[in-house]
């Protein structure tokens, strides 16, 4: 299934060069391309992660893209291009500096991978995915945000530490956008399908959900030089690879909503089924009004940033 298939990386930094580690040693795909600003350093990795996957006979190959031009016919492109956060700041601080350079490399990928299915990584999420949607042109099923797969895994690995058993059967549920207000749903939370509620009190839930919509930043507050990138990289290569190996599994990803949950034109992390063909169904789960009431402020910080956007005539002209 996986044979022929090819796979570009655009950013070879922390998060890029870990994601095409990841699919290197999962024998994911045939091919990688990785694609940097940084020739040298793109290079070097990409040597580096091939004898990587020599080592244990993995069929994947490692490239480098001199240009965009070399991003040709992927299957999936996978964007980690832009700026981290340091401490201090948020995300959206990130908006107009990575905006620039999203909309810089997708037009790349768009004219020499227009079947490609994108994943974006760089922050902040959910907008970027939105300026790859409208400067790719593509269907909304081929532009997929990752984010969901990474706060749920650290909202699971959070309920692990306060109970201290369950690792590996927690299945977390977070919803909304890669914010401060994202929205975990401890009702949607089990531990080996045990409801969460019956395993822990309402004050360690809560603090469960506060230490999950502030995970990236006490990542950041350590490393101090950018933000995190293991499980980042491990939660788009598990995308890549359902993708390549069309699962037909569900996985929370960033979409633009069309009418789902009551939203349009704005994006937002829901649970999808991705497959061969991308994100190709949203699962609307029923929420209660409390839980109505967290996506709907989620949305609305979204929303916020296409705003300021669109305010800079970002996609004038187009
Ligand atoms: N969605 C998420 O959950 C999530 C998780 C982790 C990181 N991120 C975001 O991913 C992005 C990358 O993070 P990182 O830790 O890998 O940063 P990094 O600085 O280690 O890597 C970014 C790379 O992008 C390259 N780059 C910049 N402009 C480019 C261009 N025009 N073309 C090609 N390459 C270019 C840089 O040279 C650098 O190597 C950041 O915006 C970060 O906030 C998102
Ligand atoms: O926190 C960040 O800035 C990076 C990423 O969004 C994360 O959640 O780890």
């Amino acid at each position: 299934m996986s044979q022929g298939k090819r796979v570009g990386i655009v950013g070879a930094g922390n998060v890029g060069a870990t994601v095409a580690y990841s699919l290197a040693m999962l024998g994911a795909c045939h091919e990688i391309i990785l694609r940097d600003n940084k020739m040298d350093v793109a290079r070097g990795k990409a040597l580096d992660m091939s004898q990587a996957a020599s080592a244990v006979r993995s069929h994947t190959v490692v490239k480098v893209a001199e240009d965009m031009s070399d991003l040709v016919n992927c299957d999936v492109v996978v964007i980690t291009a832009g700026s981290p956060r340091l401490p201090g700041m948020s995300r959206d601080d990130l908006l107009m500096i990575n905006a620039k350079i999203t909309k810089e490399v997708i037009q790349g990928v768009a004219k020499y991978s227009p079947n490609a299915i994108i994943i974006m990584v760089s922050n902040p999420l959910d907008a970027m995915t939105y300026v790859a949607l409208k400067e790719s042109g593509f269907d909304r099923s081929r532009v997929i945000g990752m984010a969901g797969i990474l706060d749920s895994s650290r909202m699971a690995a959070f309920i692990q530490e306060k109970l201290g058993y369950g690792g590996g059967q927690i299945r977390a549920s977070v919803m909304g956008g890669h914010g401060d207000d994202m929205v975990p749903l401890p009702r949607y939370s089990t531990v080996a399908g045990v409801p969460l509620t019956d395993v822990l009190s309402d004050e360690q839930i809560e603090e469960v959900v506060t230490r999950t919509r502030h995970g990236g930043a006490e990542i950041v507050g350590h490393l101090k030089t950018g933000s995190a990138y293991y499980a980042p990289a491990k939660s788009a290569a598990i995308m890549v690879d359902a993708i390549l190996k069309d699962t037909k599994q569900i996985h929370p990803c960033a979409v633009c909503l069309d009418g789902e949950y009551g939203y349009s034109d704005v994006v937002s992390g829901v649970p999808v089924m991705l497959g061969a063909n991308g994100a190709e169904k949203i699962i609307e789960v029923t929420l209660n009004d409390t839980e109505k009431e967290m996506f709907k402020n989620s949305c609305a910080s979204v929303q916020e940033l296409i705003d300021t956007l669109n305010t800079n005539n970002f996609f004038e002209g187009e």
